[in-house]
């Protein structure tokens, strides 16, 4: 990989390799936009096959921060940390604090929360280094786990794809295929189940499995079946680009609405399935419940100003839609053109120079 022909081509700020011998952190922190206000994005912690595939995920990961923050309305920027290593065996104390200080050495430019294979307690030690951590224990004054946040949000999502697709935001006697049944998509399963949707899942974990049947009635399948299952919804909820050239010719959904970040393996897979006809609820859109939790932490956590929020995701993804219909395009290219003309104004307007022009978080 070329790195700066790559940044340069995206225009990322900035990445920082971060090592610690004795805790074994090995850690890549993208940057890639803060035209809006400081980076704010999850960290990953991973086995990646190659420290190339952990930097590319960093790298497309952050890039995804920037859209999704820019079109939940957030006055942040986008970025991203991944961790290499095994989230059930590699972690230890020192490696998160070593990680904090990390991030506290950029001094506010990048504030970091969960992402897949870290927790609650990974950013509670992260904390004990860096007031830049989201997500800590609610025994602070935080918000805790985003996950039944993006799960809320996703589920809020969905019912607004569902109208476009279907006439009715109702999803009683719909079927879901849901990929991946972790964190996020447990909830949004409980969410489901509640409404009277009938469930079909799937994930690498059986234990995960079993819990989703168990609770909620659901079908379970293989994980390479899920694809062609007949249902009226796809839902990935595990990793990205899933939404492949092996996966479209099975998919037999109408709607794609879930919670996984980077769905689309290249943006003409977004092209493909909008001539099929599918509404695709663009997955940075669909899934900012948890980003919009944790970044109301920084005005002072107030759970109910954040879910209201939340609950606007309902509307964000009924404009893109509208977006995408006026114009004639996919869904993906909707959300882009919205998230792109927000930055550029932005962008245009911060004309004069204040030093240290970032006030939020001061407001703690
Ligand atoms: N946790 C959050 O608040 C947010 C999560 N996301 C994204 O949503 C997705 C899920 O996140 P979490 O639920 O937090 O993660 P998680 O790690 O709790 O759940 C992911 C689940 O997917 C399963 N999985 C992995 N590979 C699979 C495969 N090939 N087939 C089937 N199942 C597979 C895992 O075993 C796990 O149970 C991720 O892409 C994440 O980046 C996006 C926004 C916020
Ligand atoms: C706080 C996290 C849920 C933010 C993030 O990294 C994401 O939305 O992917």
């Amino acid at each position: 990989m070329e790195i700066f022909k790559y940044l340069e081509k995206y225009d990322y700020e900035q990445v920082v390799f971060c090592q610690d011998k004795q805790s074994g952190l090995k850690a890549i922190i993208a940057i890639h936009d803060t035209t809006l206000g400081p980076a704010l994005g999850g960290t990953r912690m991973w086995t990646y096959a190659s420290e190339e595939a952990a930097i590319e995920d960093a790298l497309r990961l952050a890039k995804g921060m920037t859209y999704k923050n820019a079109a939940a309305g957030l006055n942040l920027g986008g970025g991203k940390t991944v961790i290499i290593g095994d989230p059930r065996k590699d972690k230890n104390e020192e490696m998160f604090r070593a990680f904090g200080r990390y991030i506290q050495g950029l001094n506010g430019r990048y504030i970091t929360a969960e992402d897949v294979g870290t927790t609650v307690a990974d950013m509670d030690l992260i904390h004990e280094e860096t007031d830049y951590v989201t997500g800590i224990s609610p025994a602070f004054g935080s918000s805790g786990n985003p996950s039944p946040v993006t799960a809320y949000g996703v589920y809020r999502g969905m019912k607004a794809a569902a109208k476009a697709a279907f006439g009715t935001d109702s999803l009683e006697g719909k079927v879901i295929a849901v990929q991946g049944v972790g964190n996020v998509a447990y909830n949004l399963c409980r969410h489901l189940h509640e409404e009277g949707a009938s469930l079909i899942v799937t994930d690498i974990n059986k234990e995960a499995v079993q819990r989703a049947v168990e609770d909620f009635g659901a079908k379970a399948v293989d994980p390479n079946e899920i694809y062609s299952v007949e249902c009226d919804i796809y839902a990935p909820c595990a990793l990205g680009a899933v939404i492949n050239d092996d996966t479209i010719p099975q998919i037999k959904a109408k709607v794609i609405a879930g919670a996984a970040n980077n769905q689309l393996k290249e943006t003409t897979h977004g092209d493909q399935i909008h001539e099929m006809g599918i509404v695709y609820a663009p997955d940075y859109v669909i899934n900012a419940g948890g980003v919009i939790n944790v970044a109301d932490e920084l005005y002072g956590y107030n759970r109910e100003r954040a879910l209201k929020k939340v609950e606007l995701i309902y509307a964000n993804i009924e404009k893109v839609i509208e977006i995408a219909k006026r114009d004639g395009i996919p869904t993906y290219k909707a959300a882009d053109r919205m998230v792109e003309e927000r930055i550029e104004r932005m962008h245009n307007s911060r004309s004069q120079f204040l030093q240290n022009g970032h006030h939020i978080l001061s407001r703690r």
